[in-house]
């Protein structure tokens, strides 16, 4: 079996007496789309920040490429930071640096590529997600909510990454703009043949973008199939969540 890109072994992590991931246990091999739906407050976020290296689980291991990075710090965690892109829930663009900063802010940050050449690589992500040149000096504020997340789209892909997460990647996004959104997402992501980890609620997205779906509850994965077989999987939850029903197992999160 190939070595997946990311593997999650029995992973825990608990605030004070709130035990949120109860051992999460999750592969993904390489090139993979894993898309993880779970109520609001189940510890999708928790997960991808722990997976992130952003949180520290209490217990459990964290493999990329069949590293343990679970405790790693410093050049470990750099290595794997070169190789995952991330869009976060709310584009999470830098408000007082114009879109190619944004779109090249690791770059920059690295000190590898001059200013010249980053704006160049900015430029040519941006026209893979369908922005021209004219944006690249505008600042996040100028632009639409759906500019804003093609914006994140294009920074989350620049490196050119083995592995990208992303966080809601159409919350907030009119149905179309969404489904843009989500092409978008495929078509760059088989353009590098990247695999991805994301969470979201958007069960059109859900199914539109994932290879696969794996469903977070209680704190363990306790569902994990194909996403065609995600309307028909014969689990009380899953059926539950995707068909969007207050009646069944899982308690409305009011
Ligand atoms: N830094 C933190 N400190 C304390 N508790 C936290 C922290 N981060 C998350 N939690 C708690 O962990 C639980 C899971 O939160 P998380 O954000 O992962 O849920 P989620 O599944 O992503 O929800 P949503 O779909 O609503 O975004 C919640 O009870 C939350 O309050």
């Amino acid at each position: 079996m190939t070595t997946p890109i990311l593997s999650l072994q029995n992973v825990e992590k608990r605030f004070g007496k709130n035990h949120v991931l109860r051992g999460v246990t999750l592969d993904v091999a390489p090139g993979q789309s894993l898309v993880v739906i779970g109520g609001s407050g189940s510890g999708k976020s928790v997960m991808l920040k722990s997976a992130l290296g952003l949180m520290t689980p209490d217990s459990g291991q964290i493999l990329f490429n069949g590293e343990d990075v679970t405790q790693a710090k410093g050049k470990t965690r750099a290595r794997m930071r070169e190789r995952v892109g991330m869009l976060f829930q709310s584009g999470a663009l830098f408000d007082s640096l114009t879109v190619w900063e944004n779109v090249a802010f690791r770059l920059v940050n690295s000190g590898v590529v001059s200013r010249a050449k980053a704006k160049d690589r900015a430029i040519e992500t941006l026209s893979k997600v369908r922005l021209g040149a004219d944006v690249a000096d505008l600042y996040p504020a100028e632009i639409s909510g759906g500019m804003q997340k093609r914006v994140s789209l294009a920074r989350s892909i620049i490196s050119k990454p083995d592995l990208i997460f992303f966080d809601e990647p159409t919350t907030g996004l009119d149905p179309i703009t969404a489904d843009a959104i989500n092409d978008l997402i495929i078509e760059q992501v088989r353009g590098l043949g990247a695999a991805t980890v994301s969470i979201t609620h958007d069960m059109a997205s859900a199914r539109k973008i994932a290879d696969e779906v794996a469903m977070l509850f209680e704190g363990k994965i306790i569902w994990r199939g194909k996403a065609s077989e995600v309307e028909d999987s014969g689990n009380a939850y899953v059926d539950q969540f995707v068909h969007g029903r207050a009646e069944g197992p899982i308690q409305p999160a009011l």
